[in-house]
């Protein structure tokens, strides 16, 4: 199966009201989790099985009590069978507790196993996947679809065996005790299997309908609660748009939930007299067979409560296919994900490969983030060893997806790019993306210190390499100046730093990776001369020596650019050194004039 991403129709989140289809594979899928614990899973059942056995002593125990213990005003037997009728209840309850510990490991295991799994895949998954899929699902997928895994095990495994133990158990003993009672009491089950069996379906689809609105209110919260979503919010002053929305849904929600509860409340009064009905006949006949003298007053108040604890179960399994149709859905959802393939992997000839000193070529490269609709073209050209190359072009044009390409961020439809020479697909990944240092525009960091944020590209750097690089980046004595130096938190995404310093932090990280090629994309938010002046000194750091190519939004850098690349609509339709360019009259000229002459009169 091909990674379909959103708009592919893979993913069924939007249409699982639709049941899932049960196939033998998907079971048998669902149960290789299991197998890891199956004896885990066989001391649940053994106990399970004792404890539905020890269920049936205590009206038992009663009957003696009644037929037995009082008549013959037995004290001796009556302590005796009270005794035993205790020790029943707390051998139960001790078993309860195995039980409950077992339950616990087997479902948090899995879920344990899982999540593991999950988050492994979804590293692996290509960019193309995360701008695709909706904010916040990847969170819900690894969190509450994988939590509710644990519920699988708990409500509908053991739930289901622990009611077959009992039901057959205690039907057992009914028959054992009296046939004919027995079948009285069983001639009423089909009055309630039915109703509850469309009741079931009723509320799973209200259960259905309930979620969706929770993952939309989920959602809401969590684009215009998010750190971007907030701020695009406040600025577009939508507060009052997005409130109205959140209540709609909020209120939907709520509706939906207090139908879900009391669905089923009348049906539940119908139902209780339905499930009387059985033991009342049990009275009537029992009570003619008392009169005659073929049954004992014990024997009837025991299958009284013995055939309490047939109806539960049998109410129970009725609904039980609404449990697995949920819990298998949810295997789904979980399946649904890691049947995506990563796409981008290493091909079986990859090798580690260097990429020091040598040219970086793009021979006739082809790409389309969405068929038909091409986003680079026929795109050729060299940046040599060691060289700078210029990336410059009207907005959309494809500068930053010519740049995504080199460390196979996404796949080239067709065409090939080569580092001395070599495919980069026969680069690991490892290999090619370790020795590119890639400085975006919107530089990330991570709510943590400085510190961390820049040893999060070479872990075993020192103090002194970490400072040297921040030197190098014009960034040091910015840090210094901070309350708390390196020690400086830099908040949510680096909000409290402004985009200069951020960038040059972002450079300071690069710088001490190290690596051979720098692919940078410079920041066009306007800086004040003087962190114009150090971004530029950071940068001539960065690039020096290095096999570079940057998206030029700066004179300074299409200055000392080696080669400019012109990219329009995708293609490249001028290439060359700026004189040249500019001698050419032709589209460089235009974006000159445009872009870059007012910055160098501002600069
Ligand atoms: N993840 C994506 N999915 C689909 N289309 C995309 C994606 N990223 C970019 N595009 C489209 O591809 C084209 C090239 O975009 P690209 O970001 O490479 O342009 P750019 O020259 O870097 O623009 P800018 O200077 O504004 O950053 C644009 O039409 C853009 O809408």
């Amino acid at each position: 199966m091909g990674f379909g991403g959103p708009g592919h129709g893979k993913l069924k989140f939007d249409d699982d009201e639709a049941k899932p289809d049960i196939s033998k594979a998907l079971l048998l899928r669902i149960v290789k989790y299991f197998l890891p614990y199956w004896k885990q899973t066989l001391l649940v059942m053994i106990v399970l099985c004792i404890s539905a056995v020890l269920g049936l002593l205590p009206p038992i125990l009663i009957q003696h009590i009644i037929d037995r213990a009082l008549p013959d005003k037995n004290l001796q037997l009556l302590v005796l069978l009270v005794l035993a009728s205790l020790g029943t209840t707390v051998v139960s309850g001790l078993l309860g507790v195995v039980q409950n510990y077992l339950n616990s490991f087997i479902s948090q295991n899995i879920v344990h196993d899982m999540k593991n799994q999950m988050y492994r895949h979804l590293q692996g998954m290509p960019l193309q996947f995360f701008s695709g899929v909706k904010q916040g699902e990847v969170i819900t997928r690894m969190t509450s679809d994988i939590a509710g895994i644990q519920g699988v095990f708990n409500s509908t495994i053991v739930n289901f065996a622990s009611n077959l133990f009992i039901l057959t158990t205690t039907a057992v003993t009914l028959f054992i005790m009296n046939w004919k009672l027995a079948l009285l009491g069983i001639v009423v089950v089909p009055l309630f299997i039915m109703p509850t069996r469309k009741m079931g379906n009723v509320r799973w689809k209200l259960a259905k309908e309930t979620q969706e609105k929770i993952s939309e209110q989920n959602q809401i919260i969590q684009e215009t609660l998010s750190l971007s979503g907030y701020m695009l919010m406040k600025l577009f002053t939508k507060e009052d748009t997005e409130l109205t929305n959140f209540r709609t849904v909020n209120a939907q929600a709520t509706r939906l939930q207090i139908r879900e509860s009391m669905a089923g409340r009348w049906f539940m009064l119908v139902l209780t007299t339905f499930t009387s009905i059985g033991p009342m006949l049990i009275y009537l006949y029992g009570g003619y067979l008392f009169i005659q003298g073929e049954l004992t007053v014990g024997a009837i108040i025991t299958f009284v409560a013995l055939l309490g604890r047939l109806y539960g179960p049998v109410m129970q399994m009725t609904n039980l296919y609404v449990d697995v149709n949920r819990s298998v859905a949810l295997f789904e959802r979980i399946f649904d994900y890691f049947d995506m393939d990563p796409l981008i992997v290493d091909s079986p000839l990859a090798l580690p490969s260097s990429a020091e000193g040598q040219d970086i070529v793009f021979e006739n490269v082809n790409f389309a983030y969405q068929p038909d609709k091409p986003a680079l073209q026929g795109i050729s050209f060299t940046a040599a060893a060691g060289s700078l190359t210029a990336l410059v072009g009207p907005s959309g044009a494809g500068k930053t997806t010519i740049t995504s390409l080199i460390p196979r961020l996404y796949e080239l439809d067709s065409g090939v790019i080569r580092i001395g020479g070599k495919d980069i697909r026969e680069f690991t990944l490892h290999s090619l993306r370790s020795q590119i240092g890639l400085v975006t525009q919107d530089t990330y960091l991570f709510n943590g210190t400085i510190k961390e944020n820049l040893l999060y590209a070479s872990a075993g750097a020192t103090e002194a390499e970490m400072i040297a690089a921040c030197e190098a980046a014009y960034i040091h004595d910015f840090i210094m100046k901070l309350p708390e130096g390196y020690s400086t938190v830099v908040g949510n995404r680096g909000i409290k730093l402004s985009g200069g310093e951020k960038q040059r932090i972002s450079i300071a990280r690069v710088l001490l990776k190290n690596p051979p090629v720098i692919i940078m994309d410079e920041a066009t938010s306007s800086l004040d001369t003087v962190s114009e002046f150090y971004i530029q000194q950071a940068m001539h750091q960065l690039l020096l020596g290095k096999t570079s190519i940057v998206i030029a939004h700066r004179l300074s850098t299409i200055m000392a650019a080696d080669t400019i690349l012109v990219v329009q609509d995708g293609a490249i339709v001028e290439s060359g050194q700026h004189d040249s360019l500019l001698a050419d009259n032709g589209m460089y000229r235009d974006l000159y004039n445009k872009q870059f002459q007012e910055k160098a009169s501002a600069t």
